[in-house]
């Protein structure tokens, strides 16, 4: 037989000589082979993808089910819905992953008709390397995205606000009314006041709580990736690592919250984009010009006076007004120092349970010692230097003398000139700490000498060494 004059005079001698060939050799390496009809219903399985499958024996049961309700990763509806094949793919079921080919069946008109899927499984041992490193990269991909969704749930709920001062409680009361409302809101106050913290319980205790709180920085993203990363980008927008498109935040916060912090960094640019997202609920990814609807609610945040930034032309006034719908302010830790004492407990109870350190109680007049500071970094700060303390004490309790070495005399003098206000409990309780330990000192460690000394009775004198933590 001469091919070239054969393929030349007739083209279609190349398929029918070729067909019988290859479906010869793919019966040969094919261990299983099934069938569905156009709406992807099976109609014909046989026992040997039964058998490797897993799958029980009996095929009548499985006839007309849809192919999904017993194949979730198979392709055949694709491959019925737009008639072309997939010659070679790697498909999982179960905690095995098979190598596949899927072909449509047509009728005379070339009509799709069903489609057929064979697996090449048993065969294929040459690819097993292939296929277990694809096994494992999906359960990695897995992994990693169960991981992603427990970070996009939130840390904090309300009660991780901690404190009971009126300034707090008023806090407190205003972010329950935010979380019922849908609305955005503003929150102010400086540096490690709280206001990631705030946001998150915020989102925690509202209708949105089951989707997403995904949290952008406007100040430590540069500015040229900031509007890629606020509304992601097109596929081709970019060469490289981006060629596929990204999702922006906006698009991950989808359903729930997008918590802008130090929104007062935004470059103007940038805020008149973020201004039509908010009008329009709607976003343009970078490099496309189809535009997709969000639906996202906005907390921003900021440590910078809005208003001033607006005077200054830094900050665009509309945006001010839109972002400022419901404002809270946080309060400073110098303005609730009423506070400081639930927040040492909260505090080292975190850090003695991440660490695994010993427990120690904090003194009186450790108490007081840091009441008299000034806190500009405000709780975080407060969170270092108790983990400091506890880090470089050794003594049982820690006292004000091991904060004395962390917040040296001066920072804490500079302070004190403005006379903070330190709540009477905790002065009562220093004084009468003082005058307890130099009435133990003085009588050699009797206690009913001591008692004697400061006027009360023995009884009284165990009750008070209790109370303020003081060995009885
Ligand atoms: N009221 C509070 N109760 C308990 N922990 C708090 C409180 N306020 C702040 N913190 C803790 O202080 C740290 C800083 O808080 P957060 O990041 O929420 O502050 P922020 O105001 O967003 O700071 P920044 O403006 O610097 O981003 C966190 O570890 C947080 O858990």
């Amino acid at each position: 037989m001469n091919l070239t004059q054969l393929f030349t005079e007739n083209p279609e001698g190349l398929k029918n000589l070729a067909t019988p060939a290859l479906l010869q050799r793919l019966e040969d390496i094919c261990e299983g082979t099934i069938a569905v009809d156009a709406q992807a219903r099976i109609v014909w399985i046989n026992d040997r993808y039964l058998q490797i499958m897993g799958l029980p024996p009996d095929p009548q049961a499985l006839l007309g089910r849809d192919i999904e309700e017993i194949i979730p990763h198979s392709l055949l509806r694709q491959v019925v819905t737009t008639g072309e094949p997939i010659l070679l793919d790697l498909m999982a079921f179960g905690s095995e992953t098979f190598v596949v080919t899927r072909l449509p069946l047509t009728d005379r008109q070339g009509k799709v008709v069903g489609a057929v899927g064979f697996c090449l499984y048993e065969k294929m041992h040459h690819l097993k390397p292939l296929l277990d490193k694809f096994s494992r990269l999906q359960q990695e991909l897995a992994d990693t995205r169960r991981q992603l969704a427990e970070n996009r749930r939130p840390r904090y709920t309300m009660a991780s606000y901690v404190g009971n001062s009126p300034a707090s409680m008023e806090v407190k009361r205003q972010a329950r009314r935010a979380a019922e409302l849908d609305t955005t809101v503003l929150l102010l106050g400086e540096t490690g006041t709280g206001k990631e913290l705030l946001a998150q319980a915020i989102h925690a205790q509202s209708p949105r709580s089951s989707k997403p709180f995904i949290a952008v920085n406007a100040a430590a993203i540069p500015e040229s990736l900031l509007e890629a990363e606020f509304f992601g980008t097109a596929p081709g927008a970019y060469t490289g690592a981006d060629k596929k498109g990204r999702d922006g935040k906006f698009k991950l916060a989808h359903g729930g919250t997008l918590f802008l912090d130090e929104v007062g960094d935004m470059p103007l640019q940038v805020q008149s984009k973020l201004l039509r997202v908010l009008q329009e609920q709607e976003i343009e990814p970078l490099g496309s010009n189809k535009v997709v609807k969000v639906d996202v609610r906005i907390i921003a945040a900021t440590s910078v006076a809005l208003q001033q930034s607006v005077a200054q032309g830094r900050f665009r006034s509309d945006l001010y007004y839109r972002l400022n719908v419901l404002s809270i302010t946080l309060p400073p830790l110098r303005e609730r120092l009423g506070d400081l004492e639930a927040l040492c407990e909260s505090g080292l109870e975190q850090i003695y349970e991440r660490t695994g350190m010993a427990r120690r109680d904090m003194t009186p007049s450790a108490l007081a010692y840091l009441s008299r500071y000034d806190w500009p970094g405000n709780v975080r700060e407060l969170r270092n230097v108790l983990e400091k303390a506890v880090l470089y004490s050794e003594s049982k309790q820690l006292d004000a003398d091991d904060f004395a070495r962390i917040l040296p005399q001066d920072t804490i003098a500079v302070s004190s000139r403005q006379q903070p206000v330190m709540p009477l409990a905790h002065v009562v309780a220093d004084a009468e700490r003082q005058a307890i330990l130099g009435a133990l000192q003085a009588a050699g460690g009797r206690k009913s000498v001591a008692a004697q000394m400061l006027g009360i009775s023995r009884a009284t004198l165990y009750e008070k060494l209790s109370q303020l933590k003081l060995a009885a």
